[in-house]
């Protein structure tokens, strides 16, 4: 059966772990959802892992329709979830109507995510709300913020900041999200967060109290040229690989490939 974004919250009642996995086009999604994941994401963390940018800042709306097409081919009875780029939903609510409207248009996706809580972001949560677009929220290290955070650091470390992410969270909530991305904050926030809000939350550093678990299905694989720290690795895919390309470069090169 397909599940349905509002069933998490029963999830979440019932003590299920929600699993979100990261993909970036259509054979990271046939890997996912062949893996079981519950829900797959088309992270905007592709700029990096898969476009090899620095930051998730340069990637257009343009970019990640494309990326966003190719996961859906894969993903069928999954929901599907796509990360609205910088800059594609902050100028204005009718914009950000738009640009996720674009999004489930082209890509059929079932709901988008987008940054931020209160008091810029909420209102416009509540309108894609309102349009029919479910929404994932997601507070903490928010990483289209790396230049106003100074680095990709940890937040919510002083009880001020803290307060504010827990009123970002439950402002997201009160906009009508039907869950939230806790990214890169400690532990025990996390905790708070989660027992205070009714819609799950999914954790990304954010330690092992919260409703489900994200991470970025590069990291997850190995895959990855650099990972954060608390990500974390159950394969080595990316010595495999070059261990299998550098062979065949040797086979060809010492005439052992292809064979007569
Ligand atoms: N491969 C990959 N995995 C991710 O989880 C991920 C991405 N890329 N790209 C988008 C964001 C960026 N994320 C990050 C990136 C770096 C740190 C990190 O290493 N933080 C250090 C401090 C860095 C600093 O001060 O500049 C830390 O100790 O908190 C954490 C999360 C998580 N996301
Ligand atoms: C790691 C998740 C939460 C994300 O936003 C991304 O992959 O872009
Ligand atoms: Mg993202």
């Amino acid at each position: 059966m397909v599940v349905n974004v509002h069933q998490f919250k029963q999830w979440k009642r019932d003590g299920r772990a929600i699993v979100v996995l990261t993909a970036w086009d259509y054979m990271s999604g046939q890997i996912v959802v062949q893996a079981g994941a519950d829900i797959v994401l088309v992270g905007d963390s592709l700029a990096m892992v898969a476009l090899g940018y620095e930051t998730t800042l340069p990637l257009t709306l343009e970019e990640m329709l494309h990326h966003a097409k190719a996961v859906r081919r894969a993903v069928d009875r999954v929901p599907l979830v796509v990360d609205m780029p910088f800059l594609s939903y902050q100028v204005s609510v009718a914009g950000a109507i738009h640009s996720a409207g674009r999004v489930l248009q082209e890509t059929e996706a079932t709901a988008v995510k987008v940054e931020g809580g209160h008091p810029a972001i909420a209102p416009t949560i509540a309108a894609l709300v309102q349009v029919g677009i479910p929404v994932m929220g997601h507070v903490g290290l928010t990483p289209q913020s790396v230049n106003q955070f100074g680095g990709f650091r940890r937040q919510g470390t002083s009880a001020e900041s803290a307060q504010r992410i827990l009123e970002e969270a439950k402002a997201v909530e009160a906009a009508g999200a039907f869950c939230i991305v806790l990214e890169h904050i400690p532990a025990e926030l996390a905790q708070q967060i989660s027992q205070t809000l009714t819609i799950p939350t999914i954790g990304i550093g954010a330690g092992a109290h919260c409703d489900g678990q994200v991470l970025v299905t590069a990291d997850v694989l190995g895959l990855s040229s650099w990972q954060p720290k608390f990500a974390k690795a159950y394969g080595n895919l990316r010595q495999s690989a070059i261990d299998a390309a550098h062979q065949f470069c040797e086979e060809v090169r010492t005439r052992r490939f292809p064979n007569p």
